[in-house]
């Protein structure tokens, strides 16, 4: 069975073409919307992907779907209805559910015969016991509007506790972890036996950990301050927020590698921000571990948690008299799933790369097949 998968991302679009569950295509269209030769918006990035792929045979597409909103639980036969419910989410995930929904609408078009399936990030995050989903603000306005933590990356978190307690030989249901999903969106999860119980994006994709181009948390009034003595209108004051934030905003780039390169040249604000950015992971690990009780691993995941050796040292650096520690050595060298803690530690520490591609490839042939 061929699944073709699409991750359309913020200003990217992923792709993975599928023959059972054996790669046989996959590639990245990067820079979308910006000055030269990359396309101008995911309509056009998709028709480009669409136009050099082999879909002879195609049985389903998954999309990647990254707020589902309390309607959507698990991976969703596509139709009208929920392409609009979708839709509905966008002021929820702005960065995100546009280039989504447009995956969704050009796979249609070109491929109206085929099964296409939607994968949310909020999925996994549905275990969230009531008082880590619930804000501390008036109730019936949190009814009225849907005010909860949602979370996302679900699948990445989802499929790198599993892995994880596989590495380390374990029963999944007897695993405590926190997964440290670090791309250019990052967040935390505290999984409990296979649950997310604890996660640190909420309504939307921007609370939480320090990322690219987001602030992750702030103090609320930062933005009633801005809009009343800074005069900076609300539109203005979320493209702050989730465009000129977090790292860029902090030393002037978004990409980690940039960022380690100029602290190492000795740039003040590019030391600063990888500090504020390790600070602030460092303290939802704490935070989470006193949520969980007992830890018995942290795992590092995406695009800088996989690569970023000098991340994961700064960030759990001096923790051995919480049973975590990483060793210089394996933390700097090998690749692919990997334990860089020393032997017998109470906490192992390790790193996993993510595949939420494969996910939803996984989870498209399980609806599909049980449609019939
Ligand atoms: N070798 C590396 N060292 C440090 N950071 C890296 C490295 N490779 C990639 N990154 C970081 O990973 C980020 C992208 O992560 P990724 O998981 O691909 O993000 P996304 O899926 O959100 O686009 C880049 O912005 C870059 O900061
Ligand atoms: C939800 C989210 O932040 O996704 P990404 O990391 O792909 O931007
Ligand atoms: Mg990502």
């Amino acid at each position: 069975m061929r699944t073709l998968v699409l991750n359309s991302g913020s200003s990217s679009v992923k792709f993975r073409l599928y023959d059972g569950d054996r790669v046989v295509d996959r590639g990245t269209v990067e820079r979308i919307g910006e000055p030269g030769d990359a396309p101008k918006d995911h309509e056009a990035a998709l028709a480009q992907i669409m136009a050099g792929l082999d879909l002879g045979g195609l049985a389903a597409v998954g999309h990647r779907v990254v707020h589902g909103g309390l309607r959507f639980a698990e991976p969703t036969l596509i139709n009208d209805e929920v392409v609009a419910g979708i839709r509905g989410l966008v002021p929820l995930a702005p960065l995100h559910n546009p280039g989504n929904l447009a995956g969704i609408e050009v796979a249609r078009r070109l491929l109206p015969d085929v099964p296409q399936v939607a994968v949310f990030d909020t999925a996994f995050h549905r275990t969230l016991p009531p008082e880590a989903a619930t804000y501390a603000i008036d109730a019936d306005v949190a009814r009225r509007h849907n005010i909860y933590r949602f979370g996302f990356h679900g699948t990445s978190h989802a499929y790198v506790s599993r892995r994880t307690a596989r590495l380390l030989g374990r029963d999944l249901a007897d695993t405590n972890t926190i997964t440290l999903h670090l791309g250019n969106g990052a967040s935390a999860c505290a999984v409990e036996g296979g649950r997310s119980v604890a996660t640190s994006m909420g309504l939307s994709p921007l609370e939480g950990l320090v990322m690219g181009t987001r602030s992750g948390d702030l103090d609320p009034a930062i933005v009633f301050h801005l809009r009343r003595t800074a005069g900076m209108g609300v539109d203005e004051i979320d493209d702050l927020l989730n465009q000129h934030s977090g790292l860029v905003g902090l030393c002037g780039v978004n990409d980690m590698r940039e960022v380690l390169a100029r602290r190492a040249d000795g740039d003040g604000a590019a030391a600063l921000a990888f500090a504020v950015y390790c600070r602030r992971i460092r303290s939802y690990v704490g935070s989470y571990y006193a949520l969980l009780g007992r830890l018995d691993a942290i795992t590092f995941t995406a695009g800088v948690g996989e690569n970023a050796a000098e991340v994961r040292a700064a960030a759990l650096d001096g923790l051995e008299r919480l049973g975590i520690a990483v060793d210089a050595g394996r933390n700097t060298s090998g690749s692919g799933e990997r334990v860089v803690s020393p032997d017998g530690s109470p906490v192992a520490v390790c790193v996993v790369p993510t595949d939420e591609e494969g996910e939803i490839a996984e989870q498209t042939r399980g609806v599909v097949a049980a449609r019939g």
